[in-house]
């Protein structure tokens, strides 16, 4: 294997086999599913990390170092932890904790520990290190809680064990800076609401999510396009679940598209606002003991929408597309896009299936979320 000499100016030879710090940063996330950990760097200290989601008993029962449990300061909210500043808050665990009780604080499907039971200590102040596991949890679309262990030995088992090892501040760029999906295929897809179909898929460089385009007709890039931004809803868009409005507004806006003879329906797998179909269950779930939408997501730890949407104007410049006329209730898209440089010249209101299991869930959004209701 051919190792490329040193490059100008660079200190080491780049071997082009090596990962990247991308790839790093995604076999991260993967392995944080699996539940294994990884390991986590900042200029005074190193932890591993181990999600509590993912975490088994067997692993829990070897950690013999000391370890905090990292949260959301939402879901420290929850549990009423004293108040919180920032992204991120530091729960101590003591010594002889059960997992039980420490899935408890996670999860909010298990019943929630007594207040005199969240710890209160004095604590450290939480770092990059820990807005990076936080940050690389929600990545992985688990539950938005993880252990982190600290001690002489962290560095040593890592190595060890060929878990992953990153700085902290370099999983944070990873993971903050916009996704560059580019397009992999596409086809013609007649479809029941717009015969002239064409579906184009996107891919990451960073191996996540792809995302798609449905592009109805020929639309003239000269003039706005009648766009649409939507996210994934596997409960509406394929099931036609009645507690969202989404398969309806799907269907609308490509009927929208086939009327005026062409348009682009961007389709963005963000399934559950970003927080991914299993969190979303857990959210409905809340929602059924009469939470509404957006406290159900603060409940476990989410912000109400966690959606990036860089990637959707990524898209549209990937497509040629620079002005629209966006199908959309939710001016945070409008400002967002407009952001990131692509001209919402209109807005063209969507306001389709509303119905009797979706009142309260369309009028929370509408008083929480700022959605316009025309
Ligand atoms: N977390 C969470 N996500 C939900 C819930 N109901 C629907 N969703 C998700 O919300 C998203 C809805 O996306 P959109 O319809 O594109 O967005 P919107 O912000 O409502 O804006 P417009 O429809 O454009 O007005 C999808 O990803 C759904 O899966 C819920 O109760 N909780
Ligand atoms: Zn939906």
């Amino acid at each position: 294997m051919r190792v490329s000499p040193l490059l100008p100016g660079a200190a080491t030879p780049v071997d082009p086999f090596a990962p990247g710090h991308a790839e790093r940063v995604a076999r991260m996330v993967a392995d944080l599913r699996l539940g294994l950990p990884v390991a986590l760097l900042s200029t005074s200290e190193a932890a591993l990390v181990l999600p509590v989601e993912t975490l088994s008993a067997e692993r829990f029962a070897a950690i013999d170092a000391p370890h905090q449990l990292v949260v959301t300061s939402r879901r420290a909210e929850a549990l009423r932890h004293r108040p919180h500043e920032g992204e991120v808050a530091l729960l101590p665990v003591p010594a002889d904790a059960r997992l039980d009780w420490v899935r408890s604080l996670a999860d909010p499907s298990r019943r929630m520990p007594a207040s005199d039971a969240v710890p209160q200590a004095p604590q450290q102040q939480p770092t990059a290190l820990h807005r990076a596991a936080i940050r690389l949890v929600k990545a992985a679309e688990l539950l938005p809680a993880a252990l982190v262990v600290t001690g002489p030995d962290v560095m040593q088992t890592a190595m060890r064990n060929g878990l992953g090892i990153l700085g902290a501040d370099e999983v944070l760029a990873q993971l903050l800076a916009p996704r560059d999906p580019r397009p992999v295929s596409d086809a013609r897809v007649p479809m029941l609401a717009a015969r002239n179909g064409r579906l184009h898929v996107f891919r990451a460089s960073d191996g996540g999510a792809e995302h798609y385009a449905v592009e109805v007709g020929q639309p003239d890039r000269s003039k706005p396009v009648l766009v649409r931004l939507h996210s994934a809803c596997f409960t509406g868009d394929v099931l036609g679940s009645l507690k969202c409005d989404c398969g309806s507004q799907l269907r609308a806006a490509l009927a929208a598209m086939e009327a005026e003879g062409s348009g682009v329906l961007l389709y963005l797998n963000q399934e559950g606002r970003g927080i991914g179909l299993a969190n979303k269950m857990r959210a409905y779930a809340l929602q059924d003991q009469g939470l509404d939408t957006v406290e159900a997501n603060h409940r476990l730890g989410f912000e109400d929408d966690e959606r990036d949407f860089r990637t959707g104007a990524a898209l549209l410049r990937q497509m040629g597309i620079g002005r629209v006329r966006l199908m959309t209730n939710n001016p945070a898209k409008i400002a967002r896009l407009d952001g990131e440089g692509i001209q919402v010249v209109e807005r063209v209101a969507l306001q389709v299936g509303r119905g009797p299991d979706n009142t309260s869930y369309l009028d929370t959004k509408a008083r929480k979320s700022g959605h316009l209701l025309a």
